[in-house]
């Protein structure tokens, strides 16, 4: 029996789930991604409200979901900690470092993650790769620096493309950069940041994972570096 990449996601919201239950208090917030993966996520997490307390969302899209499930939304204002950010990723490799925003949600992500105590990135085994890159680099730019950000990025090795008809929740534009050589994520990655104009990019290599549970066809395996 071979399972689809949708039953894989699946598989692998309910093993997260099973994976943060010991962490969690009932005053806990936990902090939730974006995406296809994370929305099932959501959905399994759904079944133990009683588990926690609230959660921080890092998309409309993710807290419209949490909303629908009666689970609180909290501002992450309100929050001082978290045990746990669970998150899908477009791309991980085995340091953990991920590429992500593919939905277009990199930036609040970053932010809710960097918040958390552990990042369990959830993902089915066609996201694990050897190395960072395949998959476009997105980047949420100001408006205004779309021109000059894309030649800085051309200097670095990339070819930017305007995500079209596209903006983020925090109202600006995507870049999808290709062709970058990602050898070092970590340092591309603060190479791009330190572009003026760039919000922020989609490595999560400065900060990557804590753990990663994997779908596989044989099960879902569990990463740490
Ligand atoms: O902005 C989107 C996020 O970074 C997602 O975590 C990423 O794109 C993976 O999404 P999916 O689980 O739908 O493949």
């Amino acid at each position: 029996m071979t399972f689809s990449q949708q039953e894989l996601k699946e598989q692998v919201a309910k093993a997260a789930v099973d994976y943060i239950l010991p962490l969690l208090t009932p005053g806990s917030v936990v902090g939730v991604g974006t995406g296809s993966t994370a929305d099932l996520f959501i959905d399994q997490l759904a079944k133990h409200k009683d588990a926690f307390r609230a959660a921080v969302a890092s998309s409309e899209r993710s807290a419209k979901r949490l909303t629908n499930h009666g689970i609180a939304v909290l501002d992450l204002n309100e929050v001082q900690t978290m045990p746990v950010y669970v998150d899908g990723a477009d791309e991980i490799n085995a340091l953990l470092q991920m590429i992500k925003g593919g939905g277009g949600a990199l930036t609040r992500e970053k932010i809710v993650a960097s918040v958390a105590e552990r990042f369990v990135c959830i993902a089915d085994e066609s996201k694990v790769v050897a190395e960072l890159g395949a998959f476009k680099l997105p980047i949420e730019v100001l408006p205004m620096a779309l021109q000059s950000v894309s030649r800085q990025v051309a200097k670095l090795g990339g070819q930017a493309q305007l995500r079209q008809g596209f903006t983020t929740d925090n109202g600006n534009p995507i870049l999808d950069v290709a062709g970058f050589s990602v050898a070092d994520a970590r340092s591309l990655e603060c190479q791009i940041n330190d572009i003026p104009g760039v919000v922020c990019c989609g490595f999560f290599a400065k900060s990557p994972a804590t753990v990663a549970l994997i779908a596989t066809q044989e099960g879902v395996k569990t990463l740490t570096v």
